[in-house]
């Protein structure tokens, strides 16, 4: 690898946080979870600080932490509202290689059917997913790459995007 950070992308239950830790595994690099990280700084509960804080300040923390980490070698799965701020799909372009996992609208319900973790799903669950998706669609699609998680083994995604993390960096060391 090239030493470059890589940034999981995603909507909420396409499996970043799932399929990082198993990433970094294989590849022995470092794993930073944005959402862990803004639960230990403020030691409660994402859907805590909701509640307490909102979600506007919840948003802040989120680009506070993205731009405070200065890794290199490592993987950061991010938070699935990342993307909503340019600043933040900017800042992880330039300072790395950011993978969209990408996820059917119909299995990250499945996935998501019993979660009661995730404040933005609280309510009127099937039809925020599939209109949030939509929504974001544009920003997910701005990454470096897509890997479609939609019915593939953690072990498939996995091979895929080491076969990609492969290629890219034979090119990045051709153009160095
Ligand atoms: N490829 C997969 N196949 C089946 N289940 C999966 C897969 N990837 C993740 N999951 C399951 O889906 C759930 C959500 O995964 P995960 O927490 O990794 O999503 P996330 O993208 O990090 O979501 P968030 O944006 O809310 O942090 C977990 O129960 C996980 O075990
Ligand atoms: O998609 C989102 O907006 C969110 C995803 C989670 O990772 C958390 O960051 C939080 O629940 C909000
Ligand atoms: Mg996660």
């Amino acid at each position: 690898m090239t030493g470059e950070t890589i940034y999981l992308t995603g909507f909420m239950g396409a499996g970043k946080t799932t399929i990082g830790k198993k990433l970094g595994e294989e590849l022995s690099m470092t794993v930073v979870d944005t959402d862990k990280m803004i639960e230990e700084i403020c030691q409660k509960k994402i859907s805590d600080i909701f509640k307490e804080d909102g979600e506007v300040r919840f948003r802040e923390y989120e680009s506070r932490i993205l731009k405070s980490l200065s890794l290199k070698h490592a993987i950061v799965t991010t938070g699935g509202g990342i993307i909503n701020s340019q600043e933040n799909r900017r800042f992880m372009k330039e300072n790395g290689i950011v993978i969209y996992l990408h996820c059917d609208p119909k299995v990250i319900l499945r996935r998501l059917r019993d979660d009661t973790t995730r404040p933005l799903l609280e309510k009127n669950k099937d039809k925020t997913v599939v209109n949030m998706l939509d929504a974001r669609l544009p920003y997910y699609l701005e990454a470096d790459y897509t890997v479609n998680t939609t019915m593939k083994s953690v072990d498939t995604i996995i091979t895929e995007m080491t076969h990609f993390l492969n290629r890219y960096s034979f090119c990045w060391a051709q153009h160095k």
